[in-house]
Order: C-alpha cells, then structure tokens, then sequence
C-alpha cells in the first residue's frame, strides 16, 4: 500500500490565492499547485518558489508549483478558485459578474478536463452566483461544488462580539447565513459565548451594530486597503474549508450549498449550514428560522438570484 499526499490546485495566485497556498502548506494539508494566467506565469512560479522556501524555517514538506498550464493540476484533488478581479471603492461585489463569470467559465472547462473528480471551493465574486456559474460548467455532483462566504462572514461577526465583550474569540460561538452581501443574515438567536446567548449579555442596539459592521465587513477592509479586498481572513477561511475535507473532520461550518428545496429554495447556492467531511457537503442542517429571520433569508436569496440571472441568461 503506498499513500499519497493530496494534490490541492489554486487558480489565481493574487492576494488571496497565494496566502492561501502559504496557509496549507504551513498545514501540510497536501502538495499544492498555483496557477494564474501565461502573462504571469514567472511571478505566479516566484511565489511558488518563496512559499516552498518558508518550508525549511516553518518545518513544512509541503511541495509547492507555480504554473500556467494546467495539465499541472491534473488529478488534483482539491481546486480552490480564486480567479478575477477584485472590487475597488464605491464598486459592489455584484460589479464583478460579468467579468468573473467569463473567468469562472474558462477556469472551470479546464478543471472539469483535468481534475474531474475534485472536490471545488470558489472564492471569486460575486461568489454565491459564481458558484451557480461554477456548477453548471463543470456538470459535477452538487457535494462537490463548494461557495466560500459562511466562515469569513462568521468570524467577522465573531471578532466583533469578542470586542464588544472583551472576551477570547475561542469562545464565541455563531453563524451567518444567506449571500455574501449587504444581505448576510447573522443568526443572533443561535451566538453564544461560553454557551452564554449574547442576547443576555449586549444590548439589542449594540448587537444591531455588530450585525450591520458584518453585513459591511467586506466593505469596510475594501474601503481601508483603496486598492482591492481582504484576502488574510478570506484565505484562513480558505485553509479551515479544506483542512475540513482533507482530514474529513465533519465540521459543521456554513459554506454555499446547492440547494434543493431546503429553506423552501429551489436551484439556488447560498450559504446555508452544513457538514463538510472528505466528501465535500455531506449534509445540508434546514434549521427551523423565526418568521422575521425566515424573511432576512428570503430577502437576501433573492438578491443572489437577482445576480444569478445575469450569469444565465
Ligand atoms: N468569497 C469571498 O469571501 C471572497 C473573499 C476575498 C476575495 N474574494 C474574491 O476573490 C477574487 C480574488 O481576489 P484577490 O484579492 O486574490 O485578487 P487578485 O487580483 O490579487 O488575484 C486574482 C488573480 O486571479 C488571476 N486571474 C485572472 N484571470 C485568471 C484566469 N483566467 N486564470 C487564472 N488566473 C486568473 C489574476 O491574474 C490574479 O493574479 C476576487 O473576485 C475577490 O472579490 C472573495
Ligand atoms: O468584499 C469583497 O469584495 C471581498 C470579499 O468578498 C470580502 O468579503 O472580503
């Protein structure tokens, strides 16, 4: 019997692909391949190479190649999609469709050629409609095609209940749900801290304003950097996604999910909590919603599927 390391492909090796990639390997979660496009083929592989350099100092054996060609990431196990472009002040994530879905489109029709039985997290925004796009060009099983929104718009949450109250962010405990927009629906009724409801604990006006600072989280960074949008957060949110797969932890973490009829939604991605094991979504969690966040989730579903018609028309 011989085991092998898993093979985790990243495409698009900009802020967040290329934090991620120094992420996994610093988790020694597999051999991991970064791709960008041929104009960018000697940064993308001096990257690479920087990373691979950490390993002596970091203790980490974790191979790491930069490549344009994809016939690189054949077989891989894991493809994580960071490719397009990013939003600058005063744009919406929702001003990237057009040009991230062609994007999308074009990294997919390669990943389903070479990498047909990965397991895909997209990153690209507008995510949730990105992964919709994702899905319908690669014609894999709905387990396999995974959004990233949930963990980072949940540990922003967290850290901001965790300053509000002074206590360790090992300690709090909540999810977001919905689109990764203005929209997210933070699920206050399910936060704790220690096993504390935070509804005892901060004020009702206090949490209104820890949930709008989340809803605008994404925004907030992309206002301070001036010139694109996190990518330290997003890409630990990254690394927690497949160390969740590799080792087939089963964590119960909020992702975006092809849904089916869950939450009353039909043909529609959006981040819903699940179980995340070495198949991907192994179990989509229906959660039984008040009337007034049942609304939150609707009104936020209907946004991402405003942004998914213009990828399918
Ligand atoms: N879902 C989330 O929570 C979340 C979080 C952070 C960033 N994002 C999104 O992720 C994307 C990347 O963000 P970033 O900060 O890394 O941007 P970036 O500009 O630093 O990197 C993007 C990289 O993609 C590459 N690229 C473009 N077209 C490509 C193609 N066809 N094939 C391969 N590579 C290609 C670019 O050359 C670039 O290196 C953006 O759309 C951003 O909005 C989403
Ligand atoms: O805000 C962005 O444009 C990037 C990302 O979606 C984020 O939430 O940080």
């Amino acid at each position: 019997m011989s085991i092998q390391r898993k093979k985790i492909s990243i495409v698009g090796a900009g802020f967040t692909g290329a934090t991620t990639a120094l992420l996994l390997a610093q988790k020694e979660l597999g051999d991991i391949v970064l791709i960008d496009i041929p104009q960018l083929e000697n940064p993308t592989k001096g990257k690479a190479l920087d990373i691979l350099e950490a390993g002596p100092v970091q203790g980490f054996d974790s191979q790491i190649t930069g490549t344009s060609n994809y016939e690189d990431a054949a077989n891989s196990d894991i493809v994580i999609i960071t490719a397009g472009i990013a939003r600058k002040p005063g744009m919406s994530r929702d001003d990237l469709v057009n040009t991230n879905a062609g994007i999308v489109k074009s990294v997919c029709e390669n990943v389903k050629k070479y990498a047909p039985d990965s397991i895909v997290i997209i990153l690209s925004n507008p995510v949730d409609a990105m992964t919709y796009t994702a899905y319908q060009t690669l014609g894999f099983p709905k387990n396999r095609v995974i959004g990233q929104s949930g963990v980072l718009d949940t540990a922003r949450y967290c850290t901001f209940i965790a300053q509000e109250l002074n206590v360790s962010v090992e300690d709090v405990r909540g999810f977001v749900m919905g689109g990764h927009g203005d929209d997210m629906v933070p699920l206050v009724r399910y936060s704790s801290v220690g096993g504390i409801p935070i509804e005892t604990l901060i004020s009702q006006e206090r949490i209104e304003a820890i949930v709008q600072r989340t809803r605008g989280g994404g925004g907030e960074i992309v206002n301070l950097l001036g010139n694109g949008s996190a990518y330290y957060a997003p890409a630990a949110s990254l690394a927690q996604m497949t160390e969740a797969i590799v080792k087939d932890k089963k964590r119960i973490i909020p992702v975006i999910a092809y849904l089916e009829g869950e939450y009353g939604y039909q043909d529609l991605f959006l981040g819903v909590p699940t179980l995340l094991g070495g198949n991907g979504i192994e179990k989509v969690f229906e959660l039984e919603l008040t009337a007034e966040e049942k609304a939150a989730l609707d009104q936020s579903a209907e946004s991402v599927r405003s942004v998914i018609k213009i990828v399918t028309v």
